[in-house]
């Protein structure tokens, strides 16, 4: 295989991709806030990764990557959400969190090796890196300050702000909101720790009694689990500014090296009519709603039909389109195979990710007759024809005809030809076509379906 080369937000290029430690490759991508069914839109970063996860353990080895993905469970709009409910904090954050394992997993997705909660990780025992102590850790070294019982980040005091974002300090000063918050010294400094009511979710802490900002989650999460440096870190473009170039400047001044991941991968929206899918645009599918009405492989291979880095559209025409798709290549594929992808698809994955690639290599496998690769493709891809199968059997349209005349009527063709009296197999044949069912003779016998 051609090395992997992967785009870097960080350099604006297609990188080689090359591991700190080959033995340990490490990846993390921000998780979901937990307030909320995840809608089909926030399934793209969870089905892009997923596939970056499966490429890194096919060349690496499977035990020789390490994939986080955390819940973020501490959040202003999870606690409005509760009270809005009148449930727990707890049981607002555990259910969705379920729902949310429950509808990837329907995606296709593999369980990340690890999958820590924010809360477990605001403060620790000792010689535990945690929120509380990063934030120590910046005031220490002058980059972080406490007011009126917050802590702020300083942007003033790191030169590189805005290197990932391509945003230079001036021009956000500038451009910042005319009103701020009297106890920041810089209109862009960003909140590390803020204060808690008696009635809000709070922390002790040398600050007083509060709850971590929503950037500093992931620096520490992604430090105490995959090390201060580590290889990709990912998520969708909108989380480039501010949360990834906040989570940059808490991990590379609390901790002192350049970067904090040597790659940063971003994926494209997922659009409606050209409208980014969003919660407050209120132009959202959940992924629940999705999956009542189609496959999870099928919604996996729409989302593979557009670049990651390219917005695409959710439409309906696509899902249906994937679906025929799908029919054909399972149909085609055989029906045991290792998960093993064909040369050519591993090609066109390791150039970046280049789905519509890889999909076309995938028909050419099929129209070559490769059973056994197409087999082991789909398999690698995380396909799975038997879901596939008992979709398609409960979402079938009722036959015309009863399923005993149907039968009937397949054994009386059945009979025909073995009396080689085939214009009367055909005649059959074209009477159950004219009734909406359509057979089809496989190596298993004759099997059925109703014409859609
Ligand atoms: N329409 C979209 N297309 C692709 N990725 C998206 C889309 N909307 C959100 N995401 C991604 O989903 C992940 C979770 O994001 P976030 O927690 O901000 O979701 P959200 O608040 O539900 O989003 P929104 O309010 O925009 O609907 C992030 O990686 C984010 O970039
Ligand atoms: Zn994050």
């Amino acid at each position: 295989m051609t090395a992997l080369r992967l785009y870097n937000s960080l350099t604006k290029a297609k990188d080689v991709f090359a591991p700190i430690d080959p033995a340990d490759v490490r990846m993390y991508v921000c998780g979901p806030t937990v307030y909320d069914r995840a809608h089909i839109g926030n399934a793209r970063p969870v089905i892009v990764f997923d596939l970056v996860f499966r490429l890194l353990r096919h060349v690496y080895g499977a035990d020789h990557v390490t994939y986080v993905r955390n819940i973020t469970d501490v959040d202003d709009k999870i606690n409005a959400r509760a009270a809005e409910r009148g449930v727990s904090i707890r049981q607002l954050t555990e259910e969705t969190a379920r729902g949310f394992h429950e509808d990837v997993a329907a995606l296709g997705c593999l369980a990340p090796t690890h999958e820590p909660r924010a809360t477990e990780f605001i403060c620790r025992g000792e010689g535990e890196l945690d929120m509380v102590k990063l934030v120590q850790r910046l005031i220490a070294g002058g980059h972080a300050y406490a007011a009126e019982g917050h802590v702020l980040f300083d942007v003033s005091s790191m030169p590189a702000y805005g290197r990932l974002a391509r945003r230079s300090l001036d021009e956000m000063q500038a451009g910042a909101r005319v009103e701020v918050a009297p106890y920041k010294k810089g209109a862009m400094d960003f909140v590390l720790w803020k204060p808690s009511t008696e009635t809000e979710p709070g922390w002790d802490s040398p600050w007083g009694r509060g709850r971590p900002g929503w950037h500093l989650e992931c620096s520490a999460m992604s430090a105490a689990l995959l090390g201060e440096v580590f290889d990709i870190h990912g998520g969708g473009i909108d989380l480039i500014f501010p949360h990834h170039e906040n989570e940059i400047a808490q991990s590379t001044c609390c901790f002192g090296h350049e970067r904090m991941a040597n790659v940063w991968m971003h994926n494209g929206f997922l659009q409606v009519e050209g409208e980014k899918m969003a919660k407050s645009a209120g132009n959202f599918v959940t992924i629940r709603e999705v999956l009542a009405d189609w496959p999870g492989d099928v919604a996996r291979l729409a989302m593979f039909s557009a670049h990651y880095r390219q917005p695409i559209n959710w439409t309906l025409k696509s899902l249906q389109e994937a679906e025929r798709t799908l029919g054909q290549w399972f149909d085609a594929a055989a029906s045991d195979a290792e998960a093993r992808p064909a040369p050519d698809v591993l090609e066109a994955l390791a150039d970046d990710l280049n789905t519509p690639k890889m999909i076309a290599e995938i028909h050419r496998l099929k129209s070559e007759g490769a059973r056994k690769a197409l087999a082991g493709t789909l398999r690698f891809l995380g396909f799975r024809p038997d879901d596939y199968e008992a979709w398609k059997a409960a979402s079938a349209p009722e036959p015309a005809l009863p399923v005993s005349e149907i039968e009937r009527l397949i054994d009386a063709r059945i009979a025909a030809r073995r009396e080689r009296n085939f214009a009367e197999a055909d005649r059959i044949r074209d009477e159950l076509l004219a009734q909406g069912v359509a057979l089809k003779d496989g190596a298993g016998g004759t099997s059925w379906e109703v014409v859609r």
